[in-house]
Order: structure tokens, then C-alpha cells, then sequence
């Protein structure tokens, strides 16, 4: 049975967790999902490291950075780990972040981190369910999470 799983923070200023296991439910609904909420994003790596070590077949890490200059280098120091334990592991973490200072206004920033945590979580499961060449046909199309998709260049 596959098993994905599910990592976010209380940091964030979206329930970004929710969304992603309502959407993975629906895209692949005999699956297990386990989430795994941590503080902020420089708990991700273990998070995720400890529920790749307990089974799971891939996961979907769900960060929130905020605007100062620290914010930025620690999710630099996130992304790395992040990279590392990808690595490691041979299993894909699909390394959802909002940068808080993306876009000017908070509604704007809910409707980018629901639509960029949706289009990730498909692709998770894609990936997971459906194996390597599962997003080949959307190769080159210019596809954007959090924003509209800007299309391939002719
Ligand atoms: C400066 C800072 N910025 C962020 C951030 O932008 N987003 C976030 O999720 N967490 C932040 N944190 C908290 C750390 O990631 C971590 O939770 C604490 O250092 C405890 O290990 C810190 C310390």
C-alpha cells in the first residue's frame, strides 16, 4: 500500500496540511498519509526524514518564510537539508514554500499557497503512484504552482 507523507509547521499562516491530505485522499484514496507538524521550517528535514525511515513512499513538505532577511537564510539552510535527505534517500520531498512577502496582500497570499500546495500534492502523488514518467507529457509547458501557468515558449 503506498503511504505518503505530510509535514508542515505552526508557523505557517495557512493550513496548508489540510489541503495537501484533502488532495492526495482524493487523487489516490486507498493511500496512507501520515502528517507530522513541527514548529517552524528548519524542523521539516527531520520531519520528513524520520516518515521516509518509517515507510512512507514520498512527502510533501509544506514551509511558510517569512519577510526578514533571517527568515530568507533559514530556509536556505531548510532547502538544503531538504535536498540532502532527498538524496539520501532516494524519495522525493516535495518542497512546498511560501515566501510571505510574494505578493502584497494576504488574500492573494491564501488563494498562492492553496493553489500551489493542490497543484504539488498531484504532483507528489504522480510521482509516487505513477512512477518517473508520470509528468513527462507536461514536460516543457511552462506549468507554475502558486500562479497561473505561463505556457511554453514556440
Ligand atoms: C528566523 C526564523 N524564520 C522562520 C520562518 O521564516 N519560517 C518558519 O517556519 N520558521 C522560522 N523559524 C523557526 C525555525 O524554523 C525553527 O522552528 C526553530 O528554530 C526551532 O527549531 C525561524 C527561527
Amino acid at each position: 500500500m503506498r503511504k505518503y507523507g505530510v509535514v508542515d509547521t505552526t508557523f505557517s499562516r495557512v493550513d496548508m496540511g489540510s489541503i495537501a491530505i484533502k488532495v492526495i485522499r482524493a487523487e489516490d484514496p486507498d493511500a496512507e498519509i501520515i502528517r507530522y507538524t513541527v514548529p517552524g521550517i528548519k524542523d521539516i528535514p527531520v520531519a520528513a526524514k524520520r516518515l521516509l525511515d518509517e515507510g512512507c513512499d514520498g512527502v510533501i513538505t509544506l514551509g511558510w518564510v517569512g519577510k526578514s532577511m533571517l527568515d530568507k537564510y533559514s530556509y536556505l539552510a531548510t532547502s538544503i537539508g531538504l535536498i540532502i535527505t532527498q538524496v539520501l534517500t532516494s524519495k522525493h520531498i516535495i518542497d512546498v514554500t511560501v515566501h510571505e512577502d510574494e505578493v502584497d496582500n494576504e488574500e492573494k497570499l491564501k488563494d498562492l499557497a492553496i493553489d500551489r500546495v493542490t497543484k504539488h500534492a498531484k504532483n507528489l502523488v504522480k510521482l509516487v503512484r505513477d512512477g518517473r514518467n508520470a509528468l513527462t507529457p507536461y514536460a516543457g509547458k511552462g506549468l507554475r504552482q502558486g500562479y497561473e501557468n505561463v505556457g511554453p515558449i514556440d
